[in-house]
């Protein structure tokens, strides 16, 4: 009842901060109930280059898949910084309203069928030739109505849904709004620990069958070219020390995929993090191997961008502490649309009627929840 309670206050402030057009994120992260809401007063967003140059600041950034003018990355400030509101706190945030240049901003078409499979040929000859290892391509899963209105109520209802899975939602009044429950973690640094984690690999979770799954080479070797980039990341930036676990079984969602995680308590500067970051995105999850190779043929065969799919988003703090997340199952919210964005890893061993099914089964993490408030 009480939590009730606390979700509809969270749901008023979301609204309000919809509907006075303020710049606001909203995230949960893996495995806490507590949801984080930071909204700033003005529109003056702040785009940055580099991220050593956040050091010192406390808010939110997003970064997308591959910057460019159209698609810089944004941090956010925390002017307001909400975990437990009341009334006169929902009341304050009425004071300030932005105006906004209201052009209907176009939603991105859905992508055809049969250009997926023109795609993936054109990728299985660059990857059968061997000039690849490994190139994720991506897809718009589809455009569909959703009124400005029902927005927060979805995010909570991610939340609830995705326990394990850091939801977040981020709107930049007149710039563009995201929203998704990302079961990959990008970077985190939290007291001594510095966290990465090897996330590839992909199977669909069928009802009554057991996650422990027997992986086919594909997918072994799709995920052990992460967690090898990864550990060569970790080499370039001197850090020797660092446990290592897994690759192990991890649901997320309808699917379930290879996991290993890598955690160091190296003495890491704001400057050092902020290296070791940019070398890890866009990892060989999202991008491929040799990683410029792999995003020259991305931006070659896909005929849409990427934006902030593929991208990363989180929480940064002054005292040097973030977590960031790949911005994975996740849509772009258009007034009144949304569309979802899905993606997988090909390899030269693909079969491109398997990797379109296991996109549509990683849209589902979203779709299911959509279609189930869609139906209310
Ligand atoms: C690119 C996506 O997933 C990545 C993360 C986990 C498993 C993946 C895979 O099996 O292909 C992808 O590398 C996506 O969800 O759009």
């Amino acid at each position: 009842m009480k939590e009730d309670f606390a979700l509809k206050k969270i749901e008023a402030v979301l609204t309000t901060c919809l509907a006075n057009h303020l710049a606001f994120y909203a995230y949960k992260r893996p495995n806490t109930q507590q949801i984080e809401i930071g909204i700033q007063k003005d529109l003056d967003l702040l785009k940055y280059t580099d991220f050593a140059d956040l050091e010192g600041l406390s808010g939110f950034v997003m970064a997308p898949f591959d910057s460019n003018q159209q698609h810089p990355s944004w941090f956010i400030r925390d002017d307001f910084n909400f975990s437990s509101f009341n009334d006169d706190e929902i009341e304050r945030l009425n004071q300030y309203k932005n105006t906004i240049d209201e052009k209907e901003q176009k939603p991105i078409a859905a992508q055809k069928e049969d250009d997926y499979f023109t795609q993936i040929a054109a990728f299985l000859d660059e990857l059968k030739a061997g000039k690849l290892e490994k190139v994720i391509l991506s897809r718009i899963q589809l455009e569909k109505e959703i009124s400005d209105v029902k927005r927060a109520a979805l995010f909570l209802q991610l939340c609830q849904h995705y326990p394990q899975a850091f939801v977040s939602f981020v709107s930049l009044p007149g710039v563009c709004s995201w929203m998704g429950a990302s079961p990959e973690l990008l970077f985190k640094s939290q007291n001594s620990f510095s966290e990465t984690v090897a996330l590839a690999g992909t199977m669909p979770v069928y009802q009554g069958c057991s996650l422990e799954r027997e992986w086919g080479s594909k997918e072994i070797e799709e995920q052990a070219f992460v967690s090898d980039y990864i550990e060569r990341v970790f080499k370039d930036n001197a850090i020797c020390a660092y446990e290592k676990i897994g690759p192990y079984t991890v649901q997320a969602g309808q699917v379930v995929h290879l996991k290993t995680d890598f955690k160091t308590q190296a003495d890491l500067s704001f400057k050092d993090k902020s290296k070791i970051i940019s070398a890890l995105h866009p990892t060989p999850a999202v991008c491929g191997l040799p990683k410029i190779k792999a995003l020259d043929l991305i931006k070659r065969v896909e005929t849409h961008d990427r934006e902030y799919y593929a991208g990363f988003w989180g929480p940064i703090h002054a005292n040097g502490e973030c977590a960031l997340y790949v911005n994975l199952r996740t849509m772009k919210l258009s007034k009144n649309h949304l569309s979802l964005f899905v993606g997988g890893g090909i390899t030269a061993d693909s079969i491109p009627q398997k990797e379109w099914e296991e996109t549509q089964h990683k849209a589902q993490t979203l779709l299911s929840v959509i279609n189930k408030f869609d139906a209310n």
